[in-house]
């Protein structure tokens, strides 16, 4: 093939060139995956996640030094008997290069997304989010002038901050819950000219994320035996199953799918319970009764996605499958012992999040789910906001617009939007 990269259906099984193109244009219900034509991952000498570049459905580079950064546990291994543990950290921490200042591997995510939506000429971008995505996209945006229009429930706007100014983002709080912040967000995609960011659906997300793969694999010079992630959309999951398959078509790093150990956090835990009854649909009565109140409950809040790509063709479901792994639900009290012991054993704070995967993880030691001398992956998905509150200034982003409950994308709030969108005439800076 000619290009860097096409689309693939995994549904009708077509090939198609990329135009940004979030869904299978014969309407299957399966997830659009990239096919590249370096089947060898080639490492390219950029910072950051560029590094990955090739395996990356973009041609340029952002300026952005932020990218996963694996290392050899001692310290957790030895409290769990592991010994060969690998752990990938994406946040803040200088000593060890991970330099994502907004501290989650949602930066993987944001990048190339940034990217693929610039190179294709295909509008402003538009996300809505509980937080660390959120934040993310602003931070991208603050580094490189891209225009986002952000939506968050207002109790989440104080999560919105940067490390540099960023005039380019259009922040709209809503009052409501996050679903209510989706459902918004999905409206303002109806003004001409902005463009949903996708979530699972968009491969520079899935392979943004796959990167913590790469990058652990290469360290150990082999793929892992176990994956160990926390999931709220679980496409962190199902990156690392893409990624993995095609670091086996590559032929240096072994021919065996990492068994993938997703976590989520009590009392929500809707994969957990799909996957324990062994069904490829979620039904809301029995995978999130009370849900609101579950969702208020739990420690690790971005991990409480209520329609994460599950049964879809190509989602976290056949990911589980095809890879033979497990599910775990982590109560709070376990995810904060596991947030103490991984700061004491490794010395830096974690994501809420990334305690959850980190819990499993005991949890799987104790329990023999692994054996001692496995080697394993724990994708530490986020961590260093202490360090990063000590060496980094921090820039709230302020609304642009506020919305109340029930609101639509109509009169004044559809011209406010408008009138932002045209003063954005901004060239993204490479
Ligand atoms: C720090 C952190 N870890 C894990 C996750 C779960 O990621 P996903 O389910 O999208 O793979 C999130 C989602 O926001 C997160 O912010």
């Amino acid at each position: 093939m000619r290009e860097k990269y096409l689309l693939h259906c995994p549904g009708c099984g077509r090939p198609f060139p990329d135009r940004y193109t979030l869904d299978c244009p014969s309407g299957c219900n399966a997830l659009l995956r990239t096919i590249y034509r370096e089947p060898r991952l080639v490492l390219r000498d950029l910072p950051g996640v560029f590094r990955y570049s090739s395996w990356l459905p973009i041609e340029g580079h952002l300026r952005i030094d932020a990218g996963p950064v694996s290392y050899a546990s001692t310290g957790l291994a030895r409290e769990l008997g592991l010994s060969n543990l690998t752990i990938t950290f994406s946040g803040y921490w200088p000593e060890r290069g991970g330099r994502m200042e907004t501290c989650s591997f949602k930066e993987l995510e944001a990048q190339p997304t940034v990217l693929r939506l610039r190179e294709k000429g295909a509008g402003v971008l538009q996300i809505s989010s509980a937080g660390n995505t959120g934040r993310a996209f602003c931070q991208v945006s603050a580094l490189t002038g891209a225009p986002v229009v952000v939506v968050v429930p207002s109790s989440a706007a104080d999560r919105l901050w940067t490390t540099a100014p960023s005039p380019n983002v259009c922040l709209i709080t809503v009052d409501g819950d996050y679903s209510d912040s989706i459902a918004f967000g999905r409206d303002v995609c109806s003004i001409p000219g902005v463009v949903p960011e996708g979530g699972a659906k968009n491969v520079a997300r899935r392979d943004g994320m796959g990167t913590v793969v790469l990058d652990g694999t290469l360290f150990a010079g082999r793929l892992p035996d176990a994956y160990f992630q926390a999931v709220g959309s679980g496409t962190g999951g199902i990156a690392a199953w893409e990624a993995a398959d095609r670091l086996i078509a590559d032929g240096r790093f072994g021919t065996r799918l990492p068994a993938l150990h997703l976590s989520q956090n009590l009392p929500f835990v809707p994969m957990v319970r799909a996957w324990e009854a062994g069904r490829r649909e979620i039904v809301p009565e029995e995978d999130m009764p009370d849900a609101e109140a579950s969702i208020e409950r739990v420690f690790a809040g971005v991990l409480t996605n209520r329609h994460p790509p599950w049964g879809v063709r190509g989602g976290v479901y056949d990911a589980l499958a095809a890879s033979g792994g497990r599910m775990y639900a982590v109560s709070n009290d376990e995810a904060r012992s596991a947030a103490r012991l991984f700061e004491a054993t490794e010395e830096i704070d974690l994501d809420p999040a990334a305690a959850v995967a980190v819990a499993s993880l005991l949890r799987a030691a104790e329990e023999g789910f692994v054996e001692p001398g496995e080697h394993i992956l724990l994708n530490v998905t986020g961590g260093g906001y202490q360090r990063a509150a000590e060496d980094l200034d921090r820039y709230p982003v302020e609304p642009y617009l506020r919305v109340g409950a029930g609101e639509a994308v109509a009169g004044d709030v559809r011209d406010g939007i408008t009138s932002w969108l045209a003063g954005q005439g901004v060239a993204i800076r490479a």
